[in-house]
């Protein structure tokens, strides 16, 4: 490899920040180990092989997600709903939340509120109050079913429901989106009626954003979600290569395990957009989950630059060295310019009253806050990698759902990859089940 970028279909990933730590011989020497894991991931024959039906899900989507009822619920729900509730914890909100918060809804929009996620009842409290007087509809998700925090929530929410609207309208404003077959959400849904959409077998929450799961919010909130799924099915064309050199998703993984081999154990994603925020929540689940056991694994967190650089900022820069940076970086469109501020508070030719340079800022007048923001990350990235950080940099061309649908789909075959770089199973999390039954055994004795 000659370069420190790989750009296909205008998603970059560029490692020139990480010149000081990553040779590009170490990369090349990554490229049989690459090729076996290539032929792990689409033959199947890896660790966690039966959580593997993400991987052609975007190919022929239309045959195997149900896209036409998904939209029609949509429109019905858009036509109706004042609020719009989704419960449902970890892969079965935070991808549907990442989208709709970064993508923004549209003008007929419901108004999209969250449940299930914690228990704080403060919370819970003035989400209910929310929902006084309104016309709600409620997207229960849960693939086991059985999860402790959203079945509080539901339970919650249908004594609201059918306190509210009555038992009969109160089926009718719910929909279960679950197991085909299992779980006790599953039998709730076909016992009470409620309209349900079916997780597929074979694919965990973390890599459940492209199905029902996160479609359903997502076109509620006005997103074209077949444009989205045309960005991941471009995704799966750009990442089903072998060669390291010509896949990102690859490139990214193998970027990530030679800083690891040099003690960089914790990664942070930065973006530069407060919208993105749970954007980066879902990339530290799907990262948290599918690599951190045995012992191994990345530490995934998150920052919101520029903002956190007033808090995070000096430990970045001259902490202990255990980080590296990956940011996420898009071009946008959705510009604003700095303006100027041509005014006089004295009489007219009176110089001592030209206010306009108080701020010292009037050379930046008529420059735009993208570019600004741009130079910021530039600025930050090297000043980073000056202080001993590595940065990766994956850039995107626009913000909209094709682009975002490509990285998902980006960053799951890349969290594949890398999990079998570390000798993990990518697909379970047998970690979590320590606290949740801790948790139900001191439930038990309330
Ligand atoms: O969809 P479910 O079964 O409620 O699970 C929600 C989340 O909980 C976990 O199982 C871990 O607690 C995640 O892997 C999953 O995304």
């Amino acid at each position: 490899m000659k370069e420190y970028q790989l750009a296909v279909e205008r998603i970059e990933v560029n490692w020139n920040y990480c010149s000081d730590f990553i040779k590009n011989h170490e990369l090349d020497a990554y490229q049989a180990k690459i090729h076996q894991i290539h032929e792990q991931i689409h033959e199947k024959t890896g660790l966690g092989n039966d959580a593997l039906d993400w991987l052609e899900l975007p190919l022929n989507y239309e045959q195997s997600i149900p896209v036409t009822k998904i939209k029609e619920l949509a429109e019905n729900i858009r036509s109706k709903a004042d609020v719009f509730l989704v419960i449902g914890v970890g892969g079965s909100y935070i991808g549907a939340r990442a989208a709709i918060e970064f993508l923004r809804p549209d003008n007929n929009s419901p108004e999209i509120l969250y449940l299930g996620h914690h228990l704080s009842p403060r919370y819970i409290n003035e989400v209910l109050a929310s929902l006084e007087g309104r016309q709600v509809f409620v997207n229960v998700i849960s693939k086991s079913g059985g999860t402790l925090e959203p079945s509080l929530a539901f339970r919650t929410i249908r004594s609201f429901m059918e306190e509210r609207f009555g038992k009969d309208e109160a089926r009718r404003r719910i929909i279960a989106t679950t197991d085909g077959e299992k779980g006790k959400l599953k039998a709730l849904a076909d016992k009470e009626g409620y309209e349900t959409l079916v997780i597929p077998d074979g694919i965990g929450g973390r890599y459940s954003v492209l199905t029902p799961v996160g479609l359903l919010p997502i076109a509620v909130s006005g997103v074209n979600i077949k444009d989205m799924l045309n960005g991941a099915q471009k995704a799966y064309e750009i990442t089903s290569i072998p060669d390291l050199d010509k896949n990102p998703a690859y490139i990214y993984a193998a970027l990530r395990h030679i800083l690891l081999q040099k003690g960089k154990q914790t990664e942070i994603l930065v973006t530069y957009d407060p919208f993105a925020g749970y954007l980066g929540e879902w990339w530290k689940q799907l990262f948290g989950e599918s690599e951190g056991k045995d012992g191994k694994g990345i530490f995934p967190t998150r920052a919101d630059f520029t903002t956190d650089l007033h808090s995070l900022g000096q430990y970045i820069q001259e902490g202990s060295r255990h980080l590296f940076a990956t940011t996420v970086w898009w071009e946008t469109e959705d510009d604003l310019v700095l303006p100027g501020l041509n005014y006089s508070r004295g009489e007219e030719g009176d110089n001592k009253s030209n206010h306009e340079n108080d701020d010292g800022l009037t050379y930046l007048q008529g420059k735009s806050f993208h570019e600004i923001n741009r130079q910021a990350f530039l600025g930050t990235v090297q000043a980073h990698n000056w202080g001993g950080v590595p940065n990766i940099v994956i850039s995107l061309p626009e913000i909209n759902s094709y682009y975002l649908g490509l990285l998902f789909y980006f960053f799951m075959k890349s969290c594949a990859a890398s999990g079998y770089l570390l000798g993990v199973n990518p697909f379970n999390q047998p970690g979590v089940e320590a606290y949740k039954q801790n948790v139900l055994s001191r439930l038990e004795q309330i």
